[in-house]
């Protein structure tokens, strides 16, 4: 693995791998899952400019109680369209706890039925659909504190092997 550099021309290998076995991790239980990676942008704890998403299994599928704030305005009082798509992509991603292989999006499609209301409490869920191949057919809702759905959510994530990302570790500059 080591003709695998970072940006700054270090060897990537074992990193990636470290990274690569977290996600084929099948838990049982209902615990927090864990972070996609510290700096995730949707869930990472040490990314000052992320949503801090916090999931939890539910079932088959993942649940996560999550709110908007000021960082991430669409309109006065709205939280932006991309911002939530954020949230929805990353969610999807902590389905792959479940299914044990690593997978990235290709399609992710939202209704904004309702917008979605800053620093207001929303319960999110996700599950799989369905698997043909290496298509997984995923599908996800955001409801208000009334059990209204605010989002709808689907997306096609492809399972990939882990030369996916470590081809995307090679030094530009080489
Ligand atoms: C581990 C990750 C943590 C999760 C974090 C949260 C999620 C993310 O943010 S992931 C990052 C964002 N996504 C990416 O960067 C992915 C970028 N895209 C890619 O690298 C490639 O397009 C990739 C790997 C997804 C697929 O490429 P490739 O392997 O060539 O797939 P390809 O053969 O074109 O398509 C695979 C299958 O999907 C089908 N397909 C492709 N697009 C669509 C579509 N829009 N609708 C329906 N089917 C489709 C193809 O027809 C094909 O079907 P079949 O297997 O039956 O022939």
């Amino acid at each position: 693995m080591d003709e695998f550099r970072d940006t700054a021309g270090e060897p990537v290998g074992a990193d990636i791998d470290t990274w690569v076995r977290s996600f084929t991790r099948k838990e049982s239980d209902s615990s927090e899952l864990p972070p996609h990676h510290p700096n995730c942008l949707g869930c990472g704890p040490e990314n000052p400019n992320g949503h801090f998403l916090s999931v939890r299994r539910d079932g088959d599928g993942v649940i996560a109680h999550h709110h908007f704030d000021q960082r991430h305005v669409g309109a006065p009082g709205i939280a932006h369209g991309g911002a939530v798509a954020t949230v929805m992509d990353d969610l999807f991603g902590f389905l792959l706890y479940s299914v044990g292989e690593l997978a990235v999006t290709r399609r992710l499609e939202l209704d904004y039925l309702t917008p979605v209301l800053l620093d207001n409490p929303y319960i999110l869920r996700a599950a799989v659909r369905s698997r043909e191949g290496r298509k997984l057919h995923l599908t996800s809702t955001m409801e208000d504190a009334g059990g209204r759905s605010v989002i709808t959510a689907t997306a096609l994530f492809i399972v990939v092997e882990v030369e996916h990302f470590l081809k995307s570790q090679k030094n530009p500059r080489t």
